[in-house]
């Protein structure tokens, strides 16, 4: 293959709901929209666990080639010979049983956030992709922004001094009358069977933005597990409604922050009005990331010599005009292709260590706060027939 052809990867997609259509739209964009000329993505197969009506529906919503193979059951994507990676899109509850199956059946994974319901469970899905030598990644899209990129250079190259805070939010103000949350008790937001609630939705975003500047911009050998205080407030189903964690890493003498809620608003207007949802605090100064913390659109450096007027970065996500759409999700499955191209098992920019650990914060905050998941979905038992495998709801 000549150095000019790009290296195409054939996905299959497990499940078909809200963010299974934004990803599957952004595979379907042009690379060359987002510069990219090295890598393409092809659609291949789609799967629902409801009906393979519903998974035909999908793939011509979301206009993707007529030649696409729709199934009615994740065991038969799994099976496709066709497909090169899968990626999971079902409710985090599902993930450890849906990207088992995947990776037993020889695929390569890409795995939505948050990767697992426990932290068990990512260590079982690792070592099974390392004994079967395949790619396996948890799909924290934001990582692979050039807007994430640009921040940690900024950080690696000393722009702000040593970073010994990050204050990092991500909430959604859904505070309704009579004590409840605006979303029904079966919405996988707060039904704890889906493993709802603010942590594991929205927090791991939170905690992205913690770990990107005060743990994987460390030399490897320097990175420590950081100590975990948290406080949580849980709704009547069980799942967390606001939570708040300080994560202390003793050996850089820093502190991580990271807010999360389904009752406030980190952006009540949605307008940028509420300042930076983002602070990393160094010796030197600090940047502020703007937007919500999983799609933020500026960064505004602020040094000791600033003297007023702060840096200010804007980065623009683009859109393929062609189909009018780009949602910044094509970053991820760009890097997906790259390590599959390049035979590497683990994205240098989230390695396994890193997911392993972030998700051991999330499992401690959860235990401090008393919250518990059913053992249908916490198990770390693959089942290939369990009901989260074969959709018998
Ligand atoms: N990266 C990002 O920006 C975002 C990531 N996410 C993550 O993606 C995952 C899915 O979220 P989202 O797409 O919003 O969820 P949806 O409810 O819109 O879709 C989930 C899909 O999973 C399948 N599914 C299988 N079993 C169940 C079940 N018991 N209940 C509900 N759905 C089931 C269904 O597809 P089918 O019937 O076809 O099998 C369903 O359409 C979550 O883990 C979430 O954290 C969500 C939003 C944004
Ligand atoms: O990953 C996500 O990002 C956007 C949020 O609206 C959504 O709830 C969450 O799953």
């Amino acid at each position: 293959m000549s150095s000019s052809t790009p290296y195409t990867v054939r996905w299959g997609i497990l499940a078909t709901g809200w963010i299974a259509e934004t990803f599957t739209k952004d595979l379907l964009t042009n690379p060359a929209s987002r510069d990219v000329h090295d890598v393409r993505h092809e659609v291949v197969a789609v799967s629902s666990s409801s009906s393979k009506d519903r998974a035909a529906e999908f793939i011509k919503k979301v206009d993707a080639p007529s030649s696409t193979k729709a199934y009615g059951s994740y065991h038969e994507l799994v099976a496709d010979p066709d497909v090169d990676i899968i990626y999971v899109a079902t409710p985090h509850s599902h993930h450890f049983q849906n990207a088992m199956l995947a990776l037993d059946a020889g695929k390569n994974v890409l795995c939505e956030k948050s990767l697992t319901v426990t932290a068990a469970q990512t260590r079982k899905l690792i070592e099974t992709a390392r004994s079967k030598n395949l790619f396996f990644m948890e799909a924290v899209w934001t990582r692979y922004f050039p807007l994430s990129i640009k921040v940690r250079e900024l950080i690696t190259s000393g722009a702000i001094g040593n970073v010994y805070r990050t204050i990092a939010d991500l909430s959604v103000g859904r505070d309704a009358p009579e004590g409840k949350i605006d979303f029904p008790d079966t919405n996988r937001m707060v039904n704890a069977d889906l493993a709802g609630g603010a942590l594991l939705d929205l927090g791991i975003y939170a905690l992205t933005w913690v770990f990107q500047s005060l743990y994987h911009t460390q030399p490897e050998v320097e990175k420590e597990a950081p100590n975990v205080i948290a406080a949580v407030n849980k709704y009547h189903t069980g799942a967390d409604e606001t939570t708040s964690i300080i994560l202390q890493f003793p050996k850089h003498r820093s502190h991580g922050i990271a807010l999360t809620s389904l009752r406030v608003a980190s952006e009540p207007d949605n307008k940028d009005t509420a300042g930076a949802s983002i602070r990393i605090q160094g010796g030197l100064g600090e940047i502020q990331v703007i937007g919500p913390a999983y799609r933020p659109h500026q960064l505004r450096i602020i040094t000791k010599e600033s003297d007023g007027k702060a840096e200010i970065l804007d980065f623009v996500i683009p859109k393929d005009k062609e189909r009018d759409w780009g949602h910044g999700m094509f970053w991820e499955a760009d890097e997906a292709a790259r390590c599959l191209r390049d035979g590497q098992k683990e994205s240098k920019t989230l390695p396994w260590s890193e997911s392993i650990v972030i998700m051991e914060v999330m499992d401690e905050t959860l235990r401090q706060g008393g919250v518990t998941y059913p053992e249908l979905i916490s198990t770390d038992v693959f089942d290939p027939q369990s009901p989260l495998n074969t959709g018998k709801r």
